[in-house]
């Protein structure tokens, strides 16, 4: 439980705010809806995120691309049956690609380009059983509920209290590395300034 709900967030968090620093567009986007929605004269709190669709989409998109849990939970197969058009026997370990199928072109537009845009179509996360962040089905993650609060509200707060660059000229490298919560190849490093007039909340 503490892997599942630590790691999981964190490793979100490092990938979001890489795609953040080498997509400047989509962080100023994401401050404009902070500001428009809640201004400066109070800190973010959890019952605003209903009103952050793009921070939201944000979180969705940069999943979808760097989803924390590649491959799922493996699961293993109680009786024979047919997925997919495959027969899989009994007893036999299924291991579902969350990774390939959210970069699988005859699912997704232009699926490399990291556009959080896309996810303003999608009705549902869960919509045809492409995007798999969370997992699908009874075994599905039991904290995606406090993840994406948790989540959100960190990453709100990140946005709405400092300016963020990258450090050099380069972008950011996006490598991943092994591991079961896919992880950056190399930590994240960032040049982060206290924004003038988010100051006072922090004596
Ligand atoms: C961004 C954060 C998180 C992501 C991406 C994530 C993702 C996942 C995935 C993909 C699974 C397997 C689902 C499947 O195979 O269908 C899972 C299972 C699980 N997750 Fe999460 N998780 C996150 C955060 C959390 C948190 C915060 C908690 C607890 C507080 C948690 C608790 C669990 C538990 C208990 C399971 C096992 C459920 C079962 O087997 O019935 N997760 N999670």
């Amino acid at each position: 439980m503490l892997l599942a709900g630590t790691d999981t967030n964190a490793v979100t968090l490092e990938w979001i705010m890489s795609n953040l620093l080498n997509h400047p567009d989509v962080l100023a986007k994401a401050r404009d809806e902070i500001e428009n929605q809640i201004g400066s004269d109070r800190l973010i709190e959890e019952t605003d995120l209903p009103n952050l669709p793009y921070l939201h989409n944000i979180i969705s998109e940069t999943q979808r691309l760097y989803p924390p849990t590649p491959m799922l939970v493996p699961r293993i197969s109680t009786d024979d049956c047919v997925v997919g058009g495959y027969h899989v026997p009994r007893d036999t370990i299924l291991i579902v690609n969350a990774f390939a199928i959210h970069r699988d072109p005859s699912l997704w537009d232009d699926p490399t380009t990291f556009r959080p845009e896309r996810f303003d179509e999608i009705s549902g996360a869960k919509e045809g059983g492409r995007f798999l962040a969370f997992g699908m089905g009874r075994r599905s993650c039991a904290g995606q509920g406090v993840a994406l609060r948790v989540v959100g509200l960190t990453l709100g707060t990140l946005i709405q209290c400092f300016d963020w660059e990258r450090v050099g000229e380069g972008e950011v490298d996006m490598a991943e590395a092994k591991g079961i919560t896919m992880p950056r190849e190399t930590p994240l490093e960032a040049v982060c300034v206290p924004r003038p007039n988010m100051k006072r909340f922090f004596p």
